[in-house]
């Protein structure tokens, strides 16, 4: 696995140092992609209000099956429009692991197609439209067991480098 952490020049926050540190890009081969670390909202095993989405390799971009439940809910017996972008949003993070770069969520935009109901089997699918230098076009669906896609989205996911997440000094950008 190739390492992410070569640049670390020091933080002040230990857990988030100990994170990049270890954070490694799995070989090219591996279809087992790891979670983004053990606490993640998306993925991480060790969160109890996660959903602990498990996501693989799928070709050129990654794929993963999913059920809400009623953790989830929004309307009864439907997800929570906002489950559903947590989980899409996590799904394009582990593109990242396709490109060998880190990268954060800049845009993300959602078409929910048709509800999505919970303790239901959905498959869900990832990939990069488009790479522009930093810039890094995503779009991912869900999709039903009768293949019909019921949610949408695209993402403009930048890349960028270990000071983004070792810096606690963010300023808000203005489109
Ligand atoms: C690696 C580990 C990942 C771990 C977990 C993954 C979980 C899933 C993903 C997430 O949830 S990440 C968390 C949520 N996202 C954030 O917290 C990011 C917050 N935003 C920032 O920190 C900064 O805005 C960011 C670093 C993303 C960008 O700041 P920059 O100053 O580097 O970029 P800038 O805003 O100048 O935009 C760069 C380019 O993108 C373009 N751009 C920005 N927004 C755009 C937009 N909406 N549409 C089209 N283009 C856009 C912008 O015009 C510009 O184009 P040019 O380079 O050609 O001039």
């Amino acid at each position: 696995m190739g390492k992410a952490s070569d640049a670390v020049s020091g933080s002040s926050d230990p857990d988030v140092e100990d994170w990049v540190r270890s954070f490694r890009f799995p070989e090219s081969g591996s279809p087992e992609l790891p979670p983004h670390h053990p606490n993640c909202l998306g993925c991480g095993p060790a969160n109890p209000h996660g959903h602990r989405l498990s996501v693989r390799r799928c070709g050129d971009g990654v794929h993963a099956h999913h059920r809400f439940d009623s953790r989830h809910v929004g309307a009864p017996t439907i997800a929570h429009g906002g489950a559903v972008a947590t989980v899409l949003d996590d799904l394009f993070g582990f593109l990242l692991y396709t490109v060998g770069e880190l990268a954060v969520t800049r845009h993300l935009a959602i078409d929910y197609l048709a509800p999505v109901l919970l303790d239901t089997p959905y498959t869900l699918r990832a990939h990069i439209h488009a790479r522009d230098g930093r810039k890094l076009h995503l779009r991912a669906t869900i999709e039903n067991d009768h293949a019909h896609v019921v949610t949408t989205a695209t993402a403009l996911f930048l890349i960028v480098d270990i000071d983004h997440f070792l810096t606690t000094t963010h300023q808000p950008h203005h489109r």
